[in-house]
């Protein structure tokens, strides 16, 4: 996870190859901006989306707003070469700082796992605390992500093809994303925005869906996106409730799908589930085709734990957290799963986690035919 956390933060100088987490920020927060929950966690969001759809104008927009929020915001701007330049631009008590850095190429969660936490690091310890960081990018993202989609081009990104049959990028980012933001909504009629919308929400079923024009959004919806996952797993579990299982749209296949199965998870077996999901990917749905899982979220009731648990995956990526909510009786207890892929079948994946997770299954270890690899 992208946030800030006290009782890692040691660890991680000595692990260098696991994925980040940022330095603790020790000092207390300004008493009118008190929250509540756990530490003091700095959630970030990450601004995704294709070329020009609108992103640069969304940080802009965020950063001369009138707010009382102090945010660091990291442009990770398209370029030449293996490092790129990126700056990095801080609104702190309406004054704007800019430093450079340097990120390596290739996907976020690299790139951040280098320099560029050391530079948030390093940002963190010099301009003090900050309430949320922005980072730009076109790449791999932690949760807490926007995807700003351009109306007029969105629908041919959407649909363009890549050979080996790969997920294209706008599709990969559009199943990520937590906030959906159609921009440039001047520039199409309501017929070609209502086609757009459909695509988008048959990809991913579970993230919010705003139109906006030069992406002037309500900051509320683009900060804290997580925010009220973590302080409320009711809430989440609401809201997962609510999540629509999608139908294939466009040729790339990716849609959300989503089950319940009452019971407690052995956390154990849980962990293989999605390893098996997310690492080894030899998951297969009935035609035989291997699934593909982009994003998962949940709310799962693990065995021994009173506390409700939320479950975070982005791509190779994903984390178990306790919220602080309780489950008020054991016949509450339940497992809320949403999966955004490709070649996703529910009710495999329902029956597999009955039978490997929850308490009451058979033992049963792995659901790949014999000799065939998933690639
Ligand atoms: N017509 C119209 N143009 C917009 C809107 N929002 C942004 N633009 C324009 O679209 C262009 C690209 O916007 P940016 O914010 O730079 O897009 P970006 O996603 O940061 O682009 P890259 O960093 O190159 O990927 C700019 O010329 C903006 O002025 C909108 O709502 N309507
Ligand atoms: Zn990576």
């Amino acid at each position: 996870m992208l946030q800030a956390n006290g009782a890692e933060a040691e660890e991680e100088e000595q692990a260098e190859e696991d994925c980040p987490e940022l330095v603790p920020i020790e000092t207390k927060r300004r008493e009118e901006e008190e929250k509540p929950g756990p530490g003091a966690k700095i959630p970030v969001t990450i601004i995704s989306g294709y070329l020009g759809a609108g992103k640069t104008t969304l940080l802009n927009y965020i950063l001369t707003e009138q707010h009382s929020k102090r945010i660091a915001v990291i442009l990770n701007e398209f370029g030449e070469g293996s490092a790129v330049e990126k700056s990095l631009a801080v609104s702190q008590g309406g004054e704007l700082y800019e430093e450079w850095l340097e990120l390596g190429n290739g996907c976020l969660c690299c790139s951040v796992k280098d320099s560029g936490l050391r530079a948030i690091e390093n940002l963190m310890q010099k301009k003090g605390k900050f309430d949320y960081i922005l980072l730009e990018t076109t790449g791999l993202a932690d949760p807490g992500i926007v995807t700003v989609v351009d109306s007029k081009y969105g629908l041919k990104h959407l649909a363009e093809e890549k050979a080996g049959g790969l997920i294209n990028e706008a599709t990969r980012q559009v199943a990520l994303a937590d906030l959906i933001i159609i921009n440039k909504t001047d520039l199409v009629p309501e017929e070609d925005l209502s086609q757009l919308r459909t695509a988008i929400r048959s990809i991913n079923g579970l993230g919010k869906i705003l139109e906006t024009q030069r992406s002037r959004v309500d900051l509320s919806n683009v900060l804290d996106l997580h925010a009220f996952d973590g302080l409320s797993g009711i809430s989440l579990q609401k809201k997962l409730q609510y999540v629509s299982a999608t139908q294939p749209h466009l040729d790339q296949n990716i849609i959300t799908v989503t089950f319940e199965a009452p019971g407690n998870a052995k956390e154990e077996s849980l962990n293989v589930f999605i390893q098996n999901l997310l690492w080894e990917k030899n998951v297969r749905n009935k035609d035989g085709h291997c699934m593909e899982v982009i994003r998962l979220k949940g709310l799962v009731s693990i065995k021994d734990r009173a506390q409700q648990v939320i479950v975070q995956g982005v791509h190779e990526l994903y984390d178990l957290e306790e919220t602080p909510v309780s489950w008020d009786d054991d016949a509450q207890r339940t497992n809320r799963l949403v999966f955004i892929g490709k070649n996703l079948d529910k009710d495999v994946l329902k029956q597999l986690f009955m039978a490997t997770v929850t308490e009451t299954g058979k033992q049963r270890t792995t659901h790949s035919k014999e000799g065939q690899v998933c690639p």
